[in-house]
């Protein structure tokens, strides 16, 4: 299994990299590059870590080495914000490298399972789309937005609140991944109720926690460490599905013919080819069903820019 990981050098890449490297299975392979020259050093440095995990890092304008052969990609390169801007700011730089490394994607691994981390999410993996389906390679079964974030805060904040064991605590959110378009579904949670206030509070919380993060980190950057073990559970889940393993399943944005957009996110089964099944949310409460109405405008047009940019 060759896991290649695009943006490496980078405050996710780096996390992401070292919880692969102790935690993929023996035997496998990562490829780490990023257009910074530190990238080989990056993957010297993980190299001796004792696991049986082979490291091998890539720098330089061109990804291909690193694409060859792989199984998974998991995206990260690109800007992230500072205070003051929404994700969709980070649209004018990043559309341009997602479009750039997709190429390279659909040439060099076009069976590869691709996970975006790259922000917008909502537009950046309409942006793979496109790119893919000019190449002829697209298979929407293999293309993943990683919203895997929003779920892990969401666990987080629930167990914080009701005084849960966090292990035993398990969540859809659904939508896309910004502001109104994350959406936890709260009246899903076994084990735990809440009043309408808490719901809303919660809700908005979990929609806002990625601002809480660049705030607290007042000009350096967003979430990197929390998104280093999101990606990696996302990735490790990918990997578990492609070796055959049963009822592997996650919340992601997916080309999944969802009614409600052309990318939604929702829970999925995954296996040997990516997407197995897209699975029903399930029933929901009338401020989820609300919520789910009112953001679907504006997912819709972050799904626009994204297909308008390639085209
Ligand atoms: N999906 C999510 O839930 C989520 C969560 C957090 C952050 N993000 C997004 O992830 C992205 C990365 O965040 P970060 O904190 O790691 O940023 P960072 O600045 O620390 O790292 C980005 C890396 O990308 C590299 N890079 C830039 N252009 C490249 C290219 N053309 N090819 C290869 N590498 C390139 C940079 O050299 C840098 O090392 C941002 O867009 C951020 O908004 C998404
Ligand atoms: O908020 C950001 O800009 C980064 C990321 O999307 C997050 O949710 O933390």
């Amino acid at each position: 299994m060759k896991v290649a990981v695009l943006g490496a050098a980078g405050g996710i890449g780096q996390a992401l990299a070292l919880l692969l490297k102790t935690q993929l299975p023996a035997g496998s392979k990562l490829s780490l590059y990023d257009i910074a020259p530190v990238t080989p050093g990056v993957a010297v440095d993980l190299s001796h870590i004792p696991t049986d995990v082979e490291v091998k890092g890539f720098a330089g304008e061109d990804p291909t080495a690193a694409l060859v052969d792989a199984d998974v990609v998991l995206m990260s390169a690109g800007v992230a914000r500072k205070p003051g801007m929404d994700r969709s700011d980070l649209f004018n730089i990043n559309a341009g490298i997602v479009r750039n490394l997709m190429e390279k994607v659909a040439v060099t691994c076009p069976k590869a399972l691709v996970g975006i981390i790259t922000n917008p999410v909502n537009t950046t993996v309409a942006i793979a789309a496109e790119v893919l389906k000019n190449a002829g390679v697209y298979d929407k079964n293999r293309l993943f937005g990683i919203t895997t974030l929003d779920v892990i805060r969401s666990e987080t904040f629930i167990a914080e609140l009701k005084g849960l064991n966090v292990a035993d605590v398990n969540i859809n959110v659904i939508g896309g991944h910004s502001g109104v378009t994350i959406l936890p579904l709260l009246s899903q949670v076994e084990g735990a109720s809440f009043t309408d206030e808490e719901v809303a509070a919660l809700t908005k919380r979990i929609q806002n926690a990625g601002t809480e993060v660049v705030e607290a980190k007042a000009g350096g950057g967003s979430a990197t460490l929390s998104m280093g073990q999101a990606a990696c559970r996302f990735g490790l889940s990918l990997v578990r599905g492609l070796q055959g393993e049963a009822n592997v399943v996650e919340c992601a944005y997916v080309d999944g013919g969802s009614e409600h957009a052309e990318f939604f996110a929702q829970p999925v089964l995954l296996g040997k080819n990516g997407v197995e099944k897209v699975l029903p949310y399930g029933e929901i409460s009338a401020f989820e069903a609300n919520a789910r109405d009112a953001m679907l405008d504006t997912l819709k047009g972050d799904i626009k820019l994204g297909v308008e940019f390639v085209k």
